[in-house]
């Protein structure tokens, strides 16, 4: 059985974060094992909440599931602050982690930052240089970049700088653009590759950063070339947050254990 590692935060509702990942993994049938970074106390309402692990203890985590268990690919999430990014970055480098999938977390759906900004440098100098791909949004892509929130500016453009940053791949999301299709955008350097479906009209799209990353980090454990893991992922994204789960007042997560097959 192929297994996954997930370096993230645990979303107590279940939605986002380590739970979302966890059972991403288990509907790829694929080993998920957890390494945790910060605790938030949250619901589908927003966080209230979050308690932040040591770089320490991070990294001793990793160096438990490391010596054991064997993992084709790692993907990271929040990272709640700088100590944790340079712990995790050093354990990639030490351990040669392959297929590291960074889904460069800074703010929940419902607004809550994740992410202390002093460690935006720290993420683009030592942990993304390392990632075969990485998965911003449209609003992380421009905080990576320095640009303006408010500026409008392409996926293309935003890609192609993102990728100077030293990643392998981009994959920037347009998910959160109020068009009729949520595109999203792959650059290996040297071409486009687009992914689009048409949009949902939902607001319960909780965790559907998570869930993606952790698919494609499942597909590149599974063998797939990484076009295939993303065009398998982004299917995958999309029948969940069709299906959904109605399960509290704010917003929703998606259903993970829909079909991963056609
Ligand atoms: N309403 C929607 N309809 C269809 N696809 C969507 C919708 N919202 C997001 N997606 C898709 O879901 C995936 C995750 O994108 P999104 O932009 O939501 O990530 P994110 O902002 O990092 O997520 P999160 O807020 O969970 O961190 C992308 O493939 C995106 O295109
Ligand atoms: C622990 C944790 N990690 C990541 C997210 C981002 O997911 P979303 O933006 O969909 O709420 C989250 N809310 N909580």
């Amino acid at each position: 059985m192929k297994q996954v590692l997930t370096i993230a935060g645990s979303d107590s509702s279940g939605g986002a974060g380590v739970q979302a990942d966890l059972k991403t993994i288990t509907a790829f049938d694929v080993y998920g094992a957890s390494v945790i970074t910060a605790v938030t106390a949250q619901n589908t309402l927003g966080v209230q909440g979050i308690e932040t692990l040591s770089g320490g203890f991070v990294g001793q985590q990793v160096d438990s599931v490391v010596s054991d268990l064997d993992f084709s690919a790692v993907k990271t999430g929040m990272l709640a602050n700088s100590e944790i990014i340079q712990t995790v970055a050093q354990k990639v480098k030490e351990y040669q982690l392959v297929n590291l999938v960074v889904d460069p977390v800074m703010v929940a759906t419902s607004g809550d930052l994740l992410l202390a900004k002093e460690a935006i440098n720290y993420l683009k100098e030592d942990l993304i240089p390392l990632a075969k791909v990485i998965t911003p949004n449209l609003n992380e892509a421009k905080v990576l970049t320095g640009k303006d929130l408010s500026e409008d500016i392409s996926l293309e453009e935003l890609a192609s700088e993102l990728h100077k940053l030293g990643a392998q791949y981009v994959l920037v999301k347009g998910g959160h653009q109020k068009q009729k299709v949520a595109r999203d955008l792959l650059y290996d350097g040297v071409k486009f590759n687009e992914f689009s479906t048409p949009r949902i009209k939902t607001a319960d799209t909780h965790g559907t950063g998570c869930t993606l990353s952790s698919a494609i980090a499942c597909n590149l454990a599974l063998g797939y070339q990484i076009e295939e893991a993303v065009k398998r992922s982004k299917k995958y994204i999309t029948k969940a947050i069709k299906s959904g789960c109605q399960v509290g007042a704010g917003n929703n997560p998606v259903d993970h254990f829909v079909s991963i097959e056609e």
